[in-house]
């Protein structure tokens, strides 16, 4: 029954709408004709929103590098390095959480104009920033733009499309991410030959103000337009986005919804609230938000941001091979990313547990690489006289040497053999010296001594390499773009912008949390103790994914907020099978759950 299943539409309100297991079964296959040839323009609105995710990720991936050759240019210190590289991402949090508000009270096209307005703004002042005030100024007005971007754009994307082309189209603007992130990546590296290097931050005006343009010629959501009674706006807009398709029953099962979904919910009221009084709302903001901190508490953006200092470990000391090679690890994101664009049409949930599995697996690899080059760490053999008497002479190995922050390890090598080495204080202007000695005046002659801050030499190094390129393989596909693309669909509308909105918003303040959190907890757990934490968070990610994640795939965005009916986290225990394909029919606003002996009463 279930694979013979297809959508039927009855009469003005009285449906039976049947979900199925994968794209190939034609979900929504009554409502548009899947066989018919896919119309341009969806692919031309999915190219154009997703710019929003490419400035995402172009202005938070741009900074490491940018870091490198800015604080030595103008002289910034370890907070104001602090403060450009976070304050875009704090104010990304505030803009994601206000952008609901406007999101459903403006519209998804005018968010996304107001984004990419803000996002040229904020690039043209980071051209143009004489100072580092001016810089600062110019990171949180971009952050305004990527939260209001990162909220709206998954939204706009998942309200246009066919439901069989859904999860791919909405899952293409994480794609858009890592590309942004890729690009800024290689960006980093080809000016650290030129001069000034600010030039870098400002370059994602160009898309943004590609953005704006093509905006102002492409149309709002169908769907919220019809929320909004802009009916006849609605009708166009859908013949127009679906091409020769008949449109009929899909803007009638829109509608319908829409009208059901305001009496179950009743109006009126802040929608948070309304949100928190309706059990299945409720369950899905819940599942979407948990998604979206299991996301950053697997620490991927500390694996991005410290890869160069992983590379480090691994052997790379010059800082221009570094960027280089930060720029193959956001290849690898990139890449994978590809895979969960192709894999997404099959299985959402399976795909997110291999991926969450895959990722703690890799952490794990990460920790004990980390802990054998703990284990290893060579032995301080010199202890300079300290006429500042600092916290660096206590240490015997470089491995706490390197964990406090305010010192490095000065040493020499003969082949893979440490010596002659010493913990001193590093220079508080650049951390690429010593504050005093041998090591404060780094000449690239053979025979002087290697400075290394923040990290040890090992000859465990490439179990860290491998644990990261698998973390990056794993994680890429599943746990990197599917929290945004589920998000995208598992709220009725009415509750769709703020469901967006508040998950966002929780994305950005764990991100926050964690990568401001990073090096202290290293200090306090050593790098091994942080990633062994990774994967134990990410284990209760996985736990969370299996016990709450109902399979949404093929199904039309009006129907999945039946998946949340049931009990939360009972999702995973309805299917003993292993199907976690739930198929629900709708006969006059009542969910039931079909079984071989009724299914011949509704067809
Ligand atoms: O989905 C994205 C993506 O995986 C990025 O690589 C990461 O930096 C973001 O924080 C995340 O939200």
């Amino acid at each position: 029954f279930a694979e013979k299943s297809r959508r039927h539409t009855v009469a003005d309100g009285e449906r039976s709408l049947i979900g199925s297991p994968s794209r190939h079964s034609a979900a929504g296959g009554d409502l548009l004709d899947q066989d018919a040839p896919t119309p341009v323009f969806i692919y031309v609105l999915a190219f154009f929103s997703a710019l929003g995710g490419l400035l995402f990720g172009y202005d938070t991936g741009v900074v490491s590098g940018a870091m490198l050759l800015l604080k030595k240019e103008m002289n910034l210190n370890a907070l104001w390095q602090e403060l450009l590289v976070s304050s875009t991402v704090g104010a990304a949090a505030l803009s994601a959480l206000g952008g609901g508000f406007l999101n459903g009270w403006l519209g998804r096209r005018i968010c996304i104009l107001v984004s990419s307005l803000v996002f040229s703004i904020g690039g043209i002042i980071l051209s143009i920033a004489p100072d580092k005030v001016v810089l600062l100024v110019g990171r949180i007005t971009v952050g305004l733009g990527i939260g209001i971007a990162s909220m709206t754009v998954p939204v706009y994307i998942a309200e246009v499309s066919p439901p069989h082309l859904r999860g791919q189209l909405v899952t293409i603007n994480s794609l858009f991410i890592t590309g942004g992130q890729f690009i800024a990546s290689v960006v980093d590296g080809a000016f650290s030959y030129f001069e000034p290097r600010w030039y870098m931050l400002g370059l994602s005006t160009l898309p943004a103000v590609l953005q704006f343009f093509g905006f102002l010629f492409l149309p709002e959501s169908p769907r919220w337009l019809l929320q909004k009674g802009r009916s006849q706006e609605a009708r166009q807009v859908l013949s127009q986005i679906r091409g020769n398709q008949s449109i009929d029953e899909e803007y009638d099962a829109i509608r319908t919804n829409i009208e059901e979904e305001e009496k179950e919910a009743g109006g009126g009221g802040f929608i948070i609230l309304r949100i928190l009084g309706h059990g299945p709302t409720r369950r899905a903001l819940i599942v979407g938000c948990g998604l979206q901190m299991f996301q950053q508490l697997s620490g991927i953006n500390t694996v991005m941001y410290y890869s160069a200092t992983i590379l480090q470990m691994a052997g790379v000391r010059d800082d221009k091979q570094a960027i280089w090679l930060a720029a193959a690890t956001s290849a690898t994101n990139f890449v994978f990313t590809l895979v969960g664009v192709w894999l997404v049409g099959e299985t959402l949930v399976i795909l997110l547990i291999v991926s969450t599995a895959g990722t703690g697996f890799s952490l794990t690899l990460l920790a004990v690489g980390f802990l054998l080059s703990a284990q290893n760490s060579p032995p301080i053999t010199l202890h300079p006289v300290d006429l500042q008497n600092s916290t660096c002479r206590q240490y015997e190995s470089c491995e706490f040497c390197m964990l406090d922050p305010n010192c490095g390890f000065c040493y020499r090598e003969n082949g893979t053999s440490v010596y002659d080495s010493s913990c001193v204080p590093v220079n508080q202007l650049s951390t690429d010296h010593a504050a005093w000695g041998r090591c404060s005046n780094q000449t690239e002659a053979t025979d002087s001594p290697i400075w290394a801050y923040n990290y040890c030499p090992t000859s465990y190094s490439w179990v860290v390499l491998m644990g990261l390129i698998l973390y990056l393989a794993f994680f890429a596909p599943g746990m990197g773009p599917m929290p945004w693309t589920v998000n995208s669909e598992i709220y009725p509308l009415w509750a769709r912008s703020t469901g967006n909105a508040c998950s966002a918003g929780v994305n950005w303040i764990f991100n926050v949390l964690v990568s401001l959190t990073f090096l202290h907890v290293a200090e306090f757990l050593t790098y091994y103790g942080a990633f062994f934490m990774y994967t134990g968070l990410v284990v209760l990610g996985l736990l969370f994914v299996q016990g709450c994640l109902p399979e949404t795939q093929g199904l039309q965005l009006e129907d999945i907020e039946n998946l949340f009916t049931g009990q939360l986290c009972s999702c995973g225990g309805s299917s003993p099978n292993g199907n976690r394909h739930v198929h629900y029919i709708r006969v006059k606003g009542n969910n039931y759950l079909p079984s071989d002996n009724d299914a011949s009463d509704v067809e």
